[in-house]
């Protein structure tokens, strides 16, 4: 049975259609990101979820249980914000326990289950510390450690990571992927960066005007996207008119399609390629050079279309602006949409 159902969620705020019959299925264990430009609507499909909005029309279950009218607190869903709200008043150790407490647990269950879970994020030595004493990432562990004490149904993390440091944000990634796999946990996790989604999920759900695009996992959606929104928002593709690249390539036009083409399967060189029927090929001067750390970005101008290309960064600066080059790329790499 599938685990969390969105389905046809309607959302208006006034005159504002946020949610459009918006479907999503969640399997148990799933670890999910939701991926869209901002204001597509996934901080609201969360709120939906968690009981923090209302929806307009359409129906939200949960194990099984429909919950879309439930009230939030029966709901037993777990939601971490961008930012921390934690309670200032509060030491790290009484933030953790407030839920337990509010449950009515008894002391020494909560003591055990409270120590459990700040060992889990990682803040032993930071018990008594309030939240002003701590970082951003260190306050974020706090609000998670808040939130999977009370062990909830399903953990919501609404673009959590997004105002702390980019060397931070990689550990805590991992932290909240162990946590997620260590408590067997359901996560939805909302972020417009499209790295972030790779590194973390099972399924990545891309949404566009409260829509669902896409549905896939991290390698499919990279390498099959559906439709030209979904290979733009994922891995800088060149889109191509064939219109345009029929007559780039002196191949035959393709009719009123794109041809999509990531840069890393562009292969580059001084020298022409002797031409076979397995590849595409053009020529065109190199206009850019950007290096990436482990990768160079070329651009080039191929008789005026611009066209990128990334190179392993495993040998010093092969190319120089305005040098004349030739590219071959493998027609089965290729998509047309
Ligand atoms: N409480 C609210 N009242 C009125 N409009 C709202 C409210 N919350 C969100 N909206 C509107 O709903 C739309 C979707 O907002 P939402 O926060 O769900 O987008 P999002 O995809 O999460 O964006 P972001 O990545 O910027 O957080 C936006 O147009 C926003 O202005």
């Amino acid at each position: 049975m599938t685990y969390i159902v969105f389905q046809d969620i309607e959302k208006y705020y006034g005159d504002n259609h946020v949610l459009k019959k918006t479907n999503l299925s969640i399997e148990k264990g799933e670890f999910v990101t939701l991926l869209g430009s901002s204001g597509c609507g996934k901080s609201t499909l969360l709120r939906c979820l968690a009981g923090l909005e209302q929806v307009t029309r359409g129906k939200i279950f949960l194990d099984g249980i429909e919950v879309t009218h439930m009230n939030p607190r029966d709901r037993n869903v777990g939601m971490i914000f961008q930012q921390y709200s934690l309670f200032p008043n509060l030491n790290v150790y009484n933030n953790i326990a407030f839920g337990l407490k509010m449950k009515k647990m008894d002391k020494d269950s909560i003591d055990q289950s409270v120590k459990e879970a700040i060992k889990m994020v990682d803040l032993t030595k930071k018990e008594k510390q309030y939240p002003s004493q701590l970082s951003g990432g260190e306050q974020q562990r706090v609000a998670l450690a808040r939130c999977i004490v009370t062990r909830p149904k399903v953990l919501l993390l609404d673009e959590p990571l997004s105002a702390i440091d980019a060397k931070l944000r990689k550990s805590l990634q991992s932290q909240i992927k162990e946590i997620h796999k260590e408590l067997e946990m359901t996560s939805i996790f909302v972020t417009h960066d499209q790295n972030e989604a790779m590194t973390m999920s099972d399924t990545i759900h891309l949404m566009k005007d409260g829509v669902i695009e896409q549905s896939a996992n991290p390698f499919e959606l990279y390498s099959k996207p559906i439709n030209n929104f979904a290979a733009s928002f994922i891995g800088n593709y060149n889109i191509i008119p064939w219109k345009i690249f029929s007559k780039l390539s002196n191949q035959e036009y393709m009719g009123d399609k794109n041809i999509v083409i990531r840069p890393e399967i562009i292969e580059i060189s001084r020298v022409e390629y002797i031409r076979d029927n397995n590849h595409y090929y053009l020529s065109g001067s190199i206009k850019d050079i950007l290096p990436q750390g482990n990768i160079i970005r070329y651009t080039a101008d191929v008789n005026k279309t611009l066209l990128d290309i990334d190179v392993l960064n495993a040998e010093a600066k092969l190319y120089e602006v305005g040098e004349y080059v030739y590219f071959r790329m493998k027609k089965g790499f290729c998509i047309n949409l």
